[in-house]
């Protein structure tokens, strides 16, 4: 009785999780050649960002003391003490009763605790009108803010994305140890198979499809291809091929021959690639239940089924999370969803679309999304987070537990 040892989806995955990791050693790579690549080591920064606190807006920076109780009929009057350049030092100390003028991005004077925008002033000579109050750290960022000397700023594992080359170009990284993109070799197998370039095919003939789409489908997940090509139905000759690509690749798939008829040689191969061999062979799903997983040393390979949706089926169930660990993501990092739930209230203005930075927790079965505040000069905030949340024009906010859509970062 073939067939006996059916495994389910959940144990496959399992087995997956438990058996692969990265087959070839981390490289060091410029930060412009890291991107989609998966981190080998920890970052910790070793300086603050910003390295001084700054001004989101232009105006003028001021002690938030001064301000308090400032309205249009009742405007605070202040000293305009100069100018703030931009790239330059703030020279100047700001005293009480005292404004400086400072542009975006300018460098908070000592003595200034906020910014007061240019919309709401009035400059009348050397005499500043101040129509409205700011509280202490509106309208700027702090050094540090970003991100701490000493902080943990991203942890091996972890794919790095746009926001995740942005902090590590802030804190002056121009390298990182990244695991090199796993080559996937593709070998499709069967005697009706023939290359997808043949025009006339003779009665029974079947246009290789795997190979490319399987070829591709690994390409989407950052992996290198080595089209392998076709081998008959003789042992013997796939066999002997199988091997030659196994010895190139970091995983060899081979398609179809995975179920159990006579000409049916790919277990055997798999298994005669080397110990500890075969670890799966059949799987409780439908389509696909002939998917066999091997391993000889450290490297896997699997048995895909010939039918073509089958196989692309079982590539994203299995092959696409398998490929991940061979670039270096954590088990525990691949399994996110798109459907959470909101960890707390957040209210929102009707009439504008607002997205929600979130971090995703897993909480028993479910998955919640937590918020990621943040001004958004901070781009430590994208890194924190798994993806973002849109709170749509018509709603008034969203209720803490209601199930909301998140749109995963790259
Ligand atoms: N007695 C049983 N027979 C079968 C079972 C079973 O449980 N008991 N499972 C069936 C299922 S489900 C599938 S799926 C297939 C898988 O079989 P193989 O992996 O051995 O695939 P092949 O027989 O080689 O091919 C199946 C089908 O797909 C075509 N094919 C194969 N490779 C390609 C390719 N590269 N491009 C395009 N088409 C391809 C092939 O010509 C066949 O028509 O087993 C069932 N049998
Ligand atoms: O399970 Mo098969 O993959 O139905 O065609």
């Amino acid at each position: 009785m073939k067939f006996f040892n059916v495994k389910t989806v959940a144990e496959t995955l399992e087995v997956i999780a438990r058996q692969f990791a990265p087959v070839r050693q981390p490289v060091t790579l410029p930060l412009g050649e890291a991107l989609g690549l998966v981190l080998a080591e920890d970052v910790i920064s070793a300086e603050q960002v910003p390295h001084f606190s700054r001004s989101t807006v232009d105006g003028y920076a001021v002690r938030a003391k001064d301000t308090y109780g400032a309205s249009d009929s009742l405007p605070a009057f202040l000293d305009i003490q100069g100018k703030i350049e931009m790239g330059k030092i703030a020279g100047l100390l700001l005293r009480e009763g005292q404004a400086q003028a400072i542009p975006t991005g300018g460098m908070i004077p000592d003595g200034a605790d906020s910014v007061v925008m240019i919309e709401h002033v009035e400059e009348v000579g050397d005499l500043l009108n101040v129509f409205r109050q700011v509280s202490p750290g509106e309208n700027m960022i702090r050094a540090g803010d970003d991100v701490q000397t000493g902080e943990l700023v991203m942890a091996a594992g972890q794919r790095l994305r746009p926001q995740d080359l942005g902090v590590l170009a802030a804190i002056g990284k121009t390298s990182v140890s990244v695991y090199p993109r796993p080559i996937v070799a593709i070998l499709s197998t069967g005697d009706e198979i023939v290359p997808s370039d043949k025009q006339e095919l003779a009665p029974g003939e079947i246009r290789d499809i795997n190979s490319m789409t399987i070829g591709a489908a690994a390409r989407a997940c950052g992996a290198e291809v080595i089209e392998g090509g076709i081998v008959q139905d003789d042992f013997d000759a796939f066999f002997s091929r199988a091997q030659e690509l196994f010895q190139q690749a970091d995983l060899l798939l081979l398609s179809g021959g995975s179920s159990v008829g006579t000409r049916d040689y790919t277990e055997r191969v798999m298994q005669s690639l080397g110990d500890p061999g075969v670890l799966v062979h059949g799987v409780s799903i439908k389509p696909g239940k002939p998917t066999i997983l091997a391993k000889a040393g450290e490297k896997p390979i699997m048995g895909l089924p010939g039918h073509p949706a089958s196989a692309l089926i079982i590539f994203h169930l299995f092959t696409a999370p398998l490929i991940a660990q061979l670039e270096g993501v954590l088990p525990s990092h691949l399994d996110k969803r798109i459907m959470a739930r909101i960890s707390r209230n957040i209210p929102s203005a009707v009439g504008r679309s607002d997205y929600v930075r979130v971090k995703l927790e897993k909480r028993g079965e479910e998955w919640w999304a937590q918020p990621v505040f943040g001004k958004s000069g901070l781009i430590s905030t994208l890194v924190k987070s798994d993806g973002m949340v849109e709170i749509a024009a018509n709603k008034e906010g969203i209720m803490e537990g209601e199930f909301v859509r998140v749109h995963l970062f790259h």
